[in-house]
Protein backbone atom coordinates (compact mmCIF):
# COMPACT_ATOMS: atom_id res chain seq x y z
CA UNK A 1 0.00 0.00 0.00
CA UNK A 2 1.09 3.32 -0.84
CA UNK A 3 1.98 5.63 2.17
CA UNK A 4 -0.94 8.05 2.50
CA UNK A 5 -0.96 11.79 2.61
CA UNK A 6 -1.57 13.52 5.77
CA UNK A 7 -5.45 14.39 6.10
CA UNK A 8 -7.10 17.83 6.17
CA UNK A 9 -9.59 17.05 8.55
CA UNK A 10 -9.57 14.13 10.71
CA UNK A 11 -12.20 13.17 13.08
CA UNK A 12 -11.29 11.02 16.02
CA UNK A 13 -13.78 8.89 17.89
CA UNK A 14 -16.92 11.44 17.59
CA UNK A 15 -20.02 10.39 19.44
CA UNK A 16 -23.12 12.08 18.92
CA UNK A 17 -26.85 10.93 20.54
CA UNK A 18 -29.87 12.62 20.43
CA UNK A 19 -31.56 12.29 23.43
CA UNK A 20 -31.48 8.13 23.95
CA UNK A 21 -30.47 7.67 20.52
CA UNK A 22 -27.06 6.74 20.00
CA UNK A 23 -26.58 7.95 16.27
CA UNK A 24 -22.94 8.46 16.07
CA UNK A 25 -20.80 5.79 17.69
CA UNK A 26 -16.64 5.90 17.83
CA UNK A 27 -16.27 7.49 14.10
CA UNK A 28 -13.11 7.93 13.31
CA UNK A 29 -13.42 9.63 9.50
CA UNK A 30 -10.41 11.45 7.59
CA UNK A 31 -10.25 13.43 4.90
CA UNK A 32 -7.70 14.54 2.42
CA UNK A 33 -6.40 17.37 0.24
CA UNK A 34 -6.68 15.93 -3.41
CA UNK A 35 -8.20 13.50 -3.16
CA UNK A 36 -12.51 11.91 -3.37
CA UNK A 37 -13.12 10.49 -0.26
CA UNK A 38 -16.92 8.75 -0.46
CA UNK A 39 -18.35 8.33 2.26
CA UNK A 40 -21.50 5.50 2.17
CA UNK A 41 -23.64 3.86 4.10
CA UNK A 42 -27.74 2.53 4.32
CA UNK A 43 -30.66 5.09 5.21
CA UNK A 44 -29.93 6.44 8.49
CA UNK A 45 -26.63 4.97 8.70
CA UNK A 46 -25.76 8.39 10.11
CA UNK A 47 -24.00 10.26 7.33
CA UNK A 48 -26.22 13.29 7.21
CA UNK A 49 -25.60 13.48 11.04
CA UNK A 50 -21.90 13.12 10.37
CA UNK A 51 -21.31 15.91 7.68
CA UNK A 52 -23.55 18.40 10.07
CA UNK A 53 -21.26 17.87 13.40
CA UNK A 54 -18.40 18.53 10.46
CA UNK A 55 -20.46 21.67 9.38
CA UNK A 56 -21.08 22.54 12.56
CA UNK A 57 -24.67 22.55 12.47
CA UNK A 58 -24.69 19.89 15.43
CA UNK A 59 -22.20 19.93 18.51
CA UNK A 60 -20.09 16.18 18.72
CA UNK A 61 -20.67 14.98 22.33
CA UNK A 62 -17.38 13.71 22.13
CA UNK A 63 -14.56 12.75 20.13
CA UNK A 64 -11.62 15.43 18.68
CA UNK A 65 -11.77 17.31 15.67
CA UNK A 66 -8.27 17.88 14.26
CA UNK A 67 -8.01 20.21 10.90
CA UNK A 68 -4.37 20.50 9.26
CA UNK A 69 -3.00 18.24 12.49
CA UNK A 70 -4.02 20.90 15.30
CA UNK A 71 -7.51 19.83 17.17
CA UNK A 72 -10.05 22.33 16.50
CA UNK A 73 -13.69 23.38 17.93
CA UNK A 74 -16.68 23.41 15.63
CA UNK A 75 -19.49 25.52 17.80
CA UNK A 76 -21.50 26.67 14.77
CA UNK A 77 -21.60 27.04 10.66
CA UNK A 78 -19.41 29.78 11.56
CA UNK A 79 -16.45 27.96 12.49
CA UNK A 80 -16.82 25.42 9.49
CA UNK A 81 -17.19 27.96 6.82
CA UNK A 82 -14.07 29.85 8.40
CA UNK A 83 -11.81 26.68 8.19
CA UNK A 84 -13.07 26.80 4.46
CA UNK A 85 -15.26 23.69 4.66
CA UNK A 86 -18.57 23.77 2.35
CA UNK A 87 -21.69 21.65 2.41
CA UNK A 88 -23.59 21.30 -0.95
CA UNK A 89 -26.79 20.15 0.13
CA UNK A 90 -29.15 17.84 -1.77
CA UNK A 91 -31.99 20.43 -2.32
CA UNK A 92 -29.30 23.05 -2.84
CA UNK A 93 -30.92 26.26 -1.16
CA UNK A 94 -30.46 28.28 -4.55
CA UNK A 95 -33.23 31.11 -5.34
CA UNK A 96 -34.90 29.95 -8.67
CA UNK A 97 -35.61 34.21 -9.18
CA UNK A 98 -32.43 35.12 -9.09
CA UNK A 99 -29.51 34.56 -11.99
CA UNK A 100 -26.06 32.54 -11.27
CA UNK A 101 -23.90 35.32 -10.39
CA UNK A 102 -26.52 36.39 -7.82
CA UNK A 103 -27.05 32.70 -6.71
CA UNK A 104 -23.15 32.47 -6.29
CA UNK A 105 -22.94 35.42 -4.50
CA UNK A 106 -26.11 35.46 -2.32
CA UNK A 107 -25.60 36.63 1.06
CA UNK A 108 -21.44 37.37 0.27
CA UNK A 109 -22.47 40.44 -2.27
CA UNK A 110 -19.27 43.07 -3.37
CA UNK A 111 -20.41 46.45 -2.82
CA UNK A 112 -18.38 49.18 -4.13
CA UNK A 113 -19.66 51.75 -1.45
CA UNK A 114 -23.52 51.34 -0.95
CA UNK A 115 -23.47 49.81 -5.05
CA UNK A 116 -23.45 45.94 -5.54
CA UNK A 117 -20.40 45.55 -7.60
CA UNK A 118 -21.86 43.28 -10.47
CA UNK A 119 -18.53 43.47 -12.90
CA UNK A 120 -16.49 42.16 -10.44
CA UNK A 121 -18.99 39.36 -9.20
CA UNK A 122 -19.41 38.12 -13.16
CA UNK A 123 -15.56 38.19 -13.55
CA UNK A 124 -14.93 36.31 -9.85
CA UNK A 125 -18.02 34.05 -11.02
CA UNK A 126 -16.72 33.50 -14.82
CA UNK A 127 -13.14 32.69 -13.37
CA UNK A 128 -14.41 30.27 -10.75
CA UNK A 129 -16.68 28.14 -13.45
CA UNK A 130 -13.30 28.54 -15.95
CA UNK A 131 -11.04 26.97 -13.01
CA UNK A 132 -13.49 24.02 -12.74
CA UNK A 133 -13.73 23.59 -16.73
CA UNK A 134 -17.35 24.23 -16.66
CA UNK A 135 -18.71 24.90 -20.26
CA UNK A 136 -22.12 23.89 -19.45
CA UNK A 137 -23.41 26.46 -17.92
CA UNK A 138 -23.96 29.53 -20.97
CA UNK A 139 -25.35 32.51 -19.18
CA UNK A 140 -24.32 33.65 -16.38
CA UNK A 141 -27.42 36.04 -16.54
CA UNK A 142 -30.07 33.65 -16.48
CA UNK A 143 -31.93 32.96 -13.89
CA UNK A 144 -31.53 29.12 -12.24
CA UNK A 145 -34.65 28.58 -12.84
CA UNK A 146 -34.17 28.46 -16.42
CA UNK A 147 -30.95 25.55 -15.80
CA UNK A 148 -30.94 21.60 -15.77
CA UNK A 149 -30.52 20.03 -12.48
CA UNK A 150 -26.83 19.33 -13.48
CA UNK A 151 -26.81 22.87 -14.56
CA UNK A 152 -28.23 23.88 -11.19
CA UNK A 153 -25.61 21.14 -9.21
CA UNK A 154 -22.70 22.55 -10.86
CA UNK A 155 -23.69 26.27 -9.31
CA UNK A 156 -23.98 25.17 -6.36
CA UNK A 157 -20.81 23.43 -6.21
CA UNK A 158 -18.72 26.25 -7.94
CA UNK A 159 -20.44 28.47 -5.21
CA UNK A 160 -19.17 26.35 -2.62
CA UNK A 161 -15.95 26.35 -4.52
CA UNK A 162 -15.54 30.55 -5.10
CA UNK A 163 -15.49 30.77 -1.24
CA UNK A 164 -12.32 29.93 -0.68
CA UNK A 165 -13.10 26.37 0.72
CA UNK A 166 -10.93 23.71 1.46
CA UNK A 167 -13.25 21.01 1.77
CA UNK A 168 -15.99 20.44 -0.02
CA UNK A 169 -18.84 17.77 0.92
CA UNK A 170 -21.42 16.79 -1.55
CA UNK A 171 -24.42 15.56 -0.28
CA UNK A 172 -25.69 13.04 -3.08
CA UNK A 173 -25.21 15.55 -5.69
CA UNK A 174 -26.13 13.02 -8.53
CA UNK A 175 -29.47 11.48 -6.54
CA UNK A 176 -31.96 13.27 -9.02
CA UNK A 177 -29.39 13.93 -12.34
CA UNK A 178 -29.45 11.49 -15.80
CA UNK A 179 -26.22 10.08 -16.29
CA UNK A 180 -24.63 12.63 -18.95
CA UNK A 181 -24.89 15.11 -16.04
CA UNK A 182 -24.12 12.77 -13.64
CA UNK A 183 -20.91 12.11 -15.35
CA UNK A 184 -20.53 15.93 -15.33
CA UNK A 185 -20.78 16.51 -11.96
CA UNK A 186 -18.92 13.56 -11.01
CA UNK A 187 -15.84 15.44 -13.24
CA UNK A 188 -16.85 18.19 -11.52
CA UNK A 189 -16.12 16.52 -8.06
CA UNK A 190 -12.70 15.23 -9.66
CA UNK A 191 -11.45 18.17 -10.74
CA UNK A 192 -11.90 20.20 -7.48
CA UNK A 193 -9.75 16.99 -5.89
CA UNK A 194 -7.07 17.87 -8.84
CA UNK A 195 -7.17 21.48 -7.95
CA UNK A 196 -6.25 20.46 -4.46
CA UNK A 197 -9.61 20.42 -2.31
CA UNK A 198 -10.68 17.98 -0.08
CA UNK A 199 -13.92 16.17 -1.63
CA UNK A 200 -16.45 14.43 0.27
CA UNK A 201 -19.19 12.39 -1.81
CA UNK A 202 -22.17 11.17 0.01
CA UNK A 203 -23.36 8.69 -2.09
CA UNK A 204 -25.86 5.62 -2.40
CA UNK A 205 -24.39 5.25 -5.84
CA UNK A 206 -21.72 2.49 -6.31
CA UNK A 207 -21.01 2.72 -9.53
CA UNK A 208 -20.28 6.87 -8.91
CA UNK A 209 -18.16 6.13 -6.29
CA UNK A 210 -16.10 3.44 -8.22
CA UNK A 211 -15.98 6.09 -10.99
CA UNK A 212 -14.20 9.03 -8.97
CA UNK A 213 -13.31 8.24 -5.50
CA UNK A 214 -9.60 8.00 -4.30
CA UNK A 215 -11.23 6.40 -0.43
CA UNK A 216 -13.93 5.18 0.47
CA UNK A 217 -15.91 5.25 4.17
CA UNK A 218 -18.52 2.89 4.98
CA UNK A 219 -20.94 3.83 7.88
CA UNK A 220 -22.71 1.06 8.97
CA UNK A 221 -25.66 1.68 12.03
CA UNK A 222 -23.51 4.86 13.33
CA UNK A 223 -20.36 3.22 13.17
CA UNK A 224 -17.39 3.57 10.74
CA UNK A 225 -17.08 0.07 9.61
CA UNK A 226 -13.94 0.65 7.33
CA UNK A 227 -12.62 3.34 5.31
CA UNK A 228 -10.09 2.10 2.35
CA UNK A 229 -8.21 3.05 -0.29
CA UNK A 230 -10.88 2.47 -3.46
CA UNK A 231 -8.96 0.26 -5.58
CA UNK A 232 -8.22 -2.12 -2.15
CA UNK A 233 -11.73 -3.04 -2.23
CA UNK A 234 -14.72 -4.18 -5.00
CA UNK A 235 -18.09 -3.22 -5.28
CA UNK A 236 -19.43 -6.15 -3.95
CA UNK A 237 -16.97 -5.47 -0.41
CA UNK A 238 -18.65 -2.17 -0.23
CA UNK A 239 -21.95 -3.39 -0.16
CA UNK A 240 -21.20 -5.80 2.28
CA UNK A 241 -19.56 -2.77 4.49
CA UNK A 242 -22.93 -0.88 3.71
CA UNK A 243 -25.12 -4.01 4.39
CA UNK A 244 -23.82 -6.06 7.12
CA UNK A 245 -21.05 -3.36 8.41
CA UNK A 246 -18.39 -5.77 7.71
CA UNK A 247 -16.59 -7.93 4.89
CA UNK A 248 -14.77 -11.32 5.49
CA UNK A 249 -13.00 -10.89 2.56
CA UNK A 250 -11.20 -7.57 4.17
CA UNK A 251 -11.01 -9.30 7.32
CA UNK A 252 -12.66 -7.28 9.01
CA UNK A 253 -15.06 -7.72 12.27
CA UNK A 254 -18.90 -6.43 12.32
CA UNK A 255 -19.24 -2.73 13.30
CA UNK A 256 -20.17 -3.23 16.74
CA UNK A 257 -18.59 -6.53 18.08
CA UNK A 258 -16.55 -4.70 20.56
CA UNK A 259 -13.44 -5.06 18.89
CA UNK A 260 -11.20 -1.68 17.62
CA UNK A 261 -11.11 -2.31 14.20
CA UNK A 262 -10.40 0.98 12.58
CA UNK A 263 -9.00 0.08 9.75
CA UNK A 264 -8.44 3.70 8.13
CA UNK A 265 -6.59 3.47 5.09
CA UNK A 266 -5.82 7.32 5.26
CA UNK A 267 -4.21 7.45 8.67
CA UNK A 268 -0.57 7.81 7.66
N1 LIG B 1 -32.46 15.46 14.98
C1 LIG B 1 -32.59 14.15 15.20
N2 LIG B 1 -33.23 13.67 16.28
C2 LIG B 1 -33.35 12.35 16.52
N3 LIG B 1 -32.84 11.39 15.72
C3 LIG B 1 -32.20 11.80 14.61
C4 LIG B 1 -32.05 13.18 14.29
N4 LIG B 1 -31.34 13.28 13.13
C5 LIG B 1 -31.09 12.02 12.75
N5 LIG B 1 -31.61 11.13 13.62
C6 LIG B 1 -31.51 9.67 13.54
O1 LIG B 1 -30.17 9.36 13.35
C7 LIG B 1 -30.01 8.26 12.47
C8 LIG B 1 -29.07 8.63 11.36
O2 LIG B 1 -29.69 9.59 10.52
P1 LIG B 1 -28.92 10.29 9.33
O3 LIG B 1 -29.90 11.23 8.68
O4 LIG B 1 -27.65 10.83 9.82
O5 LIG B 1 -28.63 9.05 8.37
P2 LIG B 1 -28.15 9.03 6.86
O6 LIG B 1 -27.07 7.99 6.80
O7 LIG B 1 -27.81 10.39 6.41
O8 LIG B 1 -29.43 8.48 6.09
P3 LIG B 1 -30.00 8.80 4.61
O9 LIG B 1 -29.12 8.06 3.65
O10 LIG B 1 -31.36 8.22 4.67
O11 LIG B 1 -29.99 10.29 4.42
C9 LIG B 1 -31.41 7.89 12.01
O12 LIG B 1 -31.85 6.80 12.76
C10 LIG B 1 -32.21 9.12 12.31
O13 LIG B 1 -33.55 8.80 12.61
Amino acid sequence: MSTSPSPLLELSRINKSFGPVQVLRDVDFTVTAGEVTALVGDNGAGKSTLVKCVSGIYSIDSGIVFYDGEPISINGPRDAADRGIEVVYQDLALCDNLDVVQNMFLGRERRTGLVLDEATMEELAAETLAGLSVRTVKSLRQPVSSLSGGQRQTVAIAKAVLWNSNVVILDEPTAALGVAQTGQVLELARRMADNGLAVVLISHNMNDVFAVADRVAALYLGRMAAQVPITEVTHAQVVELITAGRSGDLGLPAAGSGDDYGLNGARG
